[in-house]
């Protein structure tokens, strides 16, 4: 076959299409960045939703523990950064927005600022890979919020929007989320046979739980009420974690040439002690453990995307310390951050919302999403009454990405 290209010399592909969008929102909850900032940041998170006083003050000292600052701020920045430059090494210069619910740089000042640059279609990327209440429609809620004041600074009708903003589907059960948690959790493993080798030579006994240690999976408490709602979307948040949480156990096992025994326990519930919640918290769990022989662990924080205030609070404070209270040998996995099989993973992800995009446009049959599990690939656009607060009971609160705003 002719060519006009030398054996071995790579010509760079033709750049994958990102139309019709032209620009990228990377979607987040937001922290604050110095002491000053925790209790405005903490009342913005609150407002409304009935959190104890006591509750209140005691998320504040989590804060205050770690100089008043979330490392959220820092861990959105190069996640922006790492979209970028996998845009880019794809020859996609889509600008890369960064806007949160709770603290600045707040959603309505990224979308003005795309807006001033020229942009009309937006997707964005919520860093939260589940689908519920806090993960999906509040999101979208503030989203629609946000749209709805820049409209109106800009004269527009009520209900009338600048830009069209849709997002990335709940991307859980994505490959490069799943292989993303796959190697933190190998690597844990790893490093905790390694510490128990150590160990070992030090003292005789030492080191003989590593090779067996349980995986133990954990995610954001939510109420119960909100667990149930979430079933519109297909599974609901407990199943989407589990069907996670399985996929993982068995790609990490054969990786490591075992069986891992593992569970999905949970962390930072807050709300009225009188209100159920999803159980169990993962200091309960690991007491458990611990009581019925578990010798050594794995925490695979899966419930969330970089290690923010909920990971180095609860989880590396206050699990571990209970992990060595106990006499658990514990190593806490990494979460995805912005591993490159994971970013690579949200690029694909808004490359395939905008061929769906062009499709649908076009009248064709929208080519099917990418899944692992057994759960399929979520929807691009919410179903009606998708991830309410209560099931059955309408919020009255409009919200983008939906076919119905007001369901
Ligand atoms: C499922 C879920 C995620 C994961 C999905 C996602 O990532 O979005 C998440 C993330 C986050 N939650 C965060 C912080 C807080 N969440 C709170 C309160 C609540 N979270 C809830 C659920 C979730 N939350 C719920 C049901 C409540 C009760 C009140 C309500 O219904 O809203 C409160 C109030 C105090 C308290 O009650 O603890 C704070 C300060 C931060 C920032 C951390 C940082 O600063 O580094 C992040 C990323
Ligand atoms: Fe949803």
């Amino acid at each position: 076959m002719a060519t006009d290209t030398a054996p071995g010399t790579r010509t760079s592909p033709s750049p994958a299409s990102a139309a019709p969008y032209d620009a990228v929102l990377l979607y987040s909850f937001g922290g604050p960045d110095g002491p000053d900032d925790v209790l405005p940041f903490l009342r913005n998170v609150t407002a409304g939703k009935g959190i104890p006083d006591e509750r209140l003050a005691e998320v504040a000292e989590h804060y205050h523990h770690f100089g008043g600052r979330s490392p959220i701020n820092a861990q959105n920045l190069a996640l922006q950064r790492a979209l970028v430059a996998e845009l880019g090494s794809r020859g996609l210069d889509l600008p890369v927005l960064w806007g949160n619910r709770n603290w600045q740089p707040y959603t309505r000042d990224a979308l003005a600022a795309a807006h001033a640059d020229g942009a009309r279609r937006v997707v964005a990327i919520v860093t939260s890979a589940y689908s519920s209440y806090s993960g999906c429609r509040q999101y979208r809620e503030d989203l629609y919020g946000a749209l709805d004041t820049l409209g109106a600074e800009i004269g527009l009708e009520p209900g009338e929007h600048p830009l069209q903003v849709d997002k990335i589907r709940a991307y859980f059960n994505h490959p490069g989320f799943v292989q993303g948690n796959v190697d933190a959790v190998v690597e844990a493993y790893r490093t905790l046979e390694a510490e128990a080798e150590a160990e070992a030579e030090a003292d005789a006994d030492g080191g003989a739980g590593a090779a067996a240690a349980r995986l133990v999976f954990v995610t954001h408490s939510i109420p119960t009420t909100m667990e149930e709602a979430s079933a519109v979307s297909g599974a609901t948040y407990r199943e989407q974690h589990l069907d996670v949480a399985r996929a993982v156990a068995q790609a990490a096992g054969t990786i490591l040439g075992r069986t891992i025994e593992w569970d999905l326990a949970y962390c930072s519930r807050s709300g009225p002690p009188s209100q159920p919640w999803l159980a169990p918290d993962v200091n309960d769990h690991l007491t458990a453990l611990a009581d019925a022989g578990t010798t050594a662990v794995v925490i695979a924080p899966i419930g969330f995307v970089s290690d923010h205030m909920e990971v180095a609070f609860d989880l590396d404070t206050e699990a571990l310390e209970t992990a060595a209270d106990l006499g658990l040998a514990a190593v806490r996995a990494a979460t995805v951050g912005t591993r490159e099989v994971f970013v690579r993973g949200l690029v694909d992800l808004v490359l395939e919302r905008a061929g769906r995009a062009r499709e649908r446009e076009a009248g064709a049959e929208p080519t099917p999403g990418v899944a692992v599990g057994d759960l399929g690939p979520f929807r691009d656009v919410c179903a009606p009454g998708c991830c309410r607060q209560r099931a059955g009971v309408a919020s009255g609160v409009p919200a983008a990405c939906s076919t119905d705003p007001l369901s």
